[in-house]
């Protein structure tokens, strides 16, 4: 961008330096390769270093070259090795984040390469977006220089430092500013309300996951797996009967030895010589050296047991391990902590696992019309969000732990920001983006950094995600009930998905009984199904209570420019 020193061109009120760094603040050390402006207006690592590359303008080897000799500046990095991960970011991407960042140095570690690369969202690879093991940067970027004389002008490529080795890791959001008019797009951006996917994706791209801690499975309904659920024992851990029958010893016919029968939960061993039968039942264990054969496919006269001449030769028996071994993987990383992953680690002997418990959710109802009593005084009215908020809450993967008034006054927001110590705050009214807007006014005060500002949906356009100093998430939902139940359950599944670790939930579509039209923004409305499994959608809903909720299974999403008769985004309600 000539004539521009691109680094320093704000977008969303950063520039993109700042992007940069705030992006790379959770590094150990951050060296910029470049002039260092007046002021950053960013956070940024603590070890955060400038140096220049030479000769300046030198194309990006040298500049990775002056990078890297800047890392190691100082004695305070006692033990360099090669296996250290090193992240090159190119200082031109308005709306990389921390996270994407982060997955990439995943990555590097999860894999056999030795630089992982981001692909944009049209395919393309950066090579200025990249993990390397350090060692290889430092053999690539010596490779691509050799004999490579210091007056040449705008020296080689990265192309040309890259080992053998790399991968690449499809990544939102790491597109580049190299034109005015990629500035001028990414600044409409910025200013564009999101729809529900894009919001949807900022809460997951930018939250980052609480901390994880080892529990028992059945305590943490809610919660995600942080590390894959590895069998304890392999299942099942005993060979055991699966039918009530017969353990037989050798071909048959078999005598019956009518003095044993082994049961469910039977301890010691059972001797049953060749050619002998005993009875056992279902769950039994299996006595050493015998099958199993179920009653069905037996004759017996007197002590004399035979095989039915039609039945299929098998063991009725489940044998140890048959269906996992010790040491498998029942459930990856990430996986939700529902009732069967509880009940397949009981099976498998696994006590506790690392999880992430659902984040502790604090309800705080603004307004001071809000009332308790079944006749509020005139111009109050009763709080009906209040009481059922949580429960809806609990169906979106949070664990409400508290709930409380807020009166409109500044005070009472700053106190309800600042107060407590769940994970999350979810604020209910009092979201407009008026300057004199209570909860606005909180949050900057606080200096909380918005995720979601406002949604391109209708209801929820008010809705607002964003992040305290101190880490606390915050939500503001509109206060027309209708709006504040339909907003959260379209949107918190990611929000508790994204801080517990969590896979994305999986969405749904169905098929409209009957046209219908879509608007400008998306609309979340109330939604039926029908005996042939599609979905009757309201075309209207009154937002002021949850009347429109009752006898009613959905919410279709039905977002801008589909045709009428495509399927719509079902987004699923506590069932009726
Ligand atoms: N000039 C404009 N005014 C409004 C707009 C707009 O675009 N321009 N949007 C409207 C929409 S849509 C909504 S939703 C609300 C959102 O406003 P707030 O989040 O600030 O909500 P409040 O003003 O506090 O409350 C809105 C409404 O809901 C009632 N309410 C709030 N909490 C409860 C509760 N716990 N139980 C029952 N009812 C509750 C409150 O009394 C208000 O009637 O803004 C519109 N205005
Ligand atoms: O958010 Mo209001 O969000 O349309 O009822």
């Amino acid at each position: 961008m000539p004539g521009t020193d691109k680094v320093l061109a704000t977008v969303d009120g950063r520039t993109l330096l700042g992007h940069a760094l705030a992006a790379t603040a959770f590094c150990d050390r951050v060296v910029v390769v470049g002039p260092r402006p007046p002021d950053l207006d960013a956070p940024a690592a603590t070890d955060l270093r400038f140096t220049r590359e030479t000769p300046h303008f030198g194309g990006p080897v040298r500049a990775l070259r002056a990078g890297l000799a800047a890392i190691d500046r100082g004695e305070e990095y006692a033990t360099p090795s090669d296996d250290d991960v090193v992240l090159t970011v190119s200082a031109d991407l308005p709306f990389v984040h921390e996270n994407a960042l982060r997955s990439l140095v995943g990555a590097l570690r999860s894999r056999e390469a030795d630089a992982v690369f981001a692909t944009d969202g049209a395919g393309r690879v950066q090579y200025l977006v990249g993990a390397w093991r350090r060692g290889a940067l430092q053999r690539g970027v010596a490779a691509a220089l050799d004999g490579v004389d210091d007056t040449m002008e705008r020296g080689p490529s990265v192309r040309a430092a890259l080992p053998q080795a790399t991968a690449t890791l499809a990544l939102d959001d790491v597109e580049d500013v190299d034109t005015p008019e990629d500035l001028a797009a990414a600044r409409t951006r910025a200013e564009r309300l999101p729809d529900l996917d894009r919001a949807r994706r900022a809460i997951r791209a930018r939250l980052a996951p609480l901390p994880s801690r080892r529990g028992r499975p059945s305590d943490h309904s809610g919660g995600c797996l942080a590390d894959p659920m590895v069998a304890a024992r392999p299942f099942p851990h005993f060979d055991t009967s699966a039918m009530d029958g017969w353990a037989v010893a050798g071909p048959g016919p078999w005598v019956v030895d009518d003095r044993v029968v082994v049961t469910a939960g039977a301890g010691g061993t059972t001797a049953v010589a060749d050619g002998r039968a005993v009875r056992i039942a279902t769950g039994a264990p299996v006595p050493v050296g015998t099958t199993v054969i179920r009653d069905e496919f037996t004759v017996r006269s007197g002590a004399d047991l035979r095989r039915r001449p039609d039945a299929p030769v098998r063991d009725d028996a489940r044998r140890v391990g048959e269906d996992w071994a010790l040491g498998a993987v029942l459930a990856p990383v990430g996986h939700p902590i529902t009732p069967a992953l509880m009940s397949t680690a009981l099976s498998a002997g696994v006590e506790t696992v690392s999880l992430r418990a659902a984040p502790r959710v604090d309800v705080v109802l603004s307004g001071d019309e809000l009332s308790d009593l079944v006749d509020p005084p005139p111009g109050a009215i009763r709080d009906t969000v209040g009481p059922v908020l949580p429960q809806y809450l609990r169906w979106c993967g949070l664990d409400p732990v508290s709930t409380r008034r807020c009166r409109d006054t500044d005070d009472d927001f700053d106190a309800a920001l600042a107060d407590g110590d769940a994970d999350v705050v979810v604020i209910v009214g009092a979201t407009g983006f008026g300057a004199a807007d209570p909860l606005a006014g909180a949050l900057a005060r606080a200096g909380a950094r918005p995720i979601v500002r406002g949604l391109a949906c209708r209801p929820g356009g008010s809705t607002s995600v964003s992040v305290t100093p101190s880490g606390r998430l915050v939500i503001g939902l509109p206060g027309n009930p209708f709006a504040a139940v339909a907003t959260a359950c379209a949107i918190l599944p990611d929000v508790a998905r994204a801080l517990t670790g969590g896979r994305a939930p999986r969405r749904q579509y169905g098929l409209p009984a009957h046209p219908i039209s879509s608007s400008p923004v998306t609309r979340l409305l109330p939604a039926t199904t029908t005996v042939d499994g599609r979905w009757r959608v309201a075309d209207s809903v009154r937002t002021a209570h949850l009347a429109a909720l009752v006898d009613c299974d959905a919410l279709a999403a039905v977002s801008p420019g589909r045709e009428p008769t495509d399927a719509v985004e079902i987004v699923p309600l506590p069932p009726r």
